[in-house]
């Protein structure tokens, strides 16, 4: 079993996701380290994309406050190097094909390694093209965390078969950003990925309350919180550390107490 399935095991994880570089080195070193510290399991570091095709207005917005810091790949690395100094949470990136591919997946997936990068969730890699990285993700030990939607339909076994690390269960159609309500259909999703993979599931896209997050940590293995989270570091800005701890441990009480109560599902 894969370092990221194994945080899934005795407890509802939580997993929030911030833009490297937004809105400079200094202060997403900071905000990793308080996400740990706030009780975070997974870390999800978006690597900024000039064409985030599945990013809302706000990681659109927190993806260009990266670029007028100047952000290359390279920076998003040396941000995960100096946040490890401080932090042994586990860290996956977001990040969007084009990079990868440019960088090459094997020095893409080694790099990784060395920065103890646990997975990649790469929203615009279909499956059918998985198998070009895996040879790379593989010697290296990065887990490839595929994502399904509410019309993945027919591929959702192949997706699920293949799976590794966790899978990200998208929790509606559209786009990333704060939402008041998700496809109805999420808990026989859950339960159709379930009777094809043991890997733990996690619902991301619009989850931005605790009330949220603890239905949803009832529904899957984990939660994902993104725009939520990179609103905060664009409200705060350099003093973004402290919000951002304060909301992570007020969503992590959240999905304990689901954890208390049996799933519902
Ligand atoms: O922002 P939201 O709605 O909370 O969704 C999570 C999300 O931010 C993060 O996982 C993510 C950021 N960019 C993405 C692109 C595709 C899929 C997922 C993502």
């Amino acid at each position: 079993m894969s370092n990221l399935a194994n945080i899934f095991k005795n407890h509802k994880a939580f997993i929030p996701f911030v833009v490297a570089d937004d809105p400079d080195f200094d202060t997403t070193v900071a905000n990793i380290v308080a996400l740990a510290e706030g009780g975070a399991d997974i870390v999800e570091v978006g690597i900024p994309f000039s064409d985030p095709i599945a990013d809302g207005p706000v990681i659109q917005s927190a993806d260009l406050r990266a670029f007028a810091a100047g952000v290359r790949t390279k920076t998003v690395f040396e941000i995960v190097e100096a946040a490890r100094k401080q932090t042994d949470v586990p860290i996956v990136f977001l990040t969007y094909l084009n990079i990868v591919f440019k960088y090459g997946y094997e020095a893409f997936c080694k790099k990784c390694h060395e920065l103890a990068i646990s997975g990649l969730v790469i929203p615009d890699m279909p499956y059918e093209s998985k198998a070009e990285i895996m040879p790379a993700a593989n010697k290296y030990g990065i887990d490839i965390i595929p994502l399904i939607t509410p019309t993945s339909g027919h591929r959702i076994e192949k997706i699920a078969k293949d799976a590794s690390g966790f899978i990200y269960v998208v929790s509606s159609l559209g786009i990333t950003g704060e939402r008041n309500e998700f496809f109805n259909g999420l808990k026989d999703l859950v339960a159709e990925i379930k009777q094809y993979t043991d890997v733990p599931t996690a619902i991301g896209f619009g989850v931005h309350t605790p009330e949220q997050a603890k239905e949803m940590a009832t529904i899957a293995d984990g939660v994902i919180i993104g725009s939520a989270i990179v609103d905060i570091v664009d409200k705060q800005k350099q003093n973004a550390p402290e919000a951002v701890e304060k909301f992570t441990k007020s969503i992590r009480s959240a999905i304990n107490e689901s954890n208390t109560r049996k799933a519902t599902v």
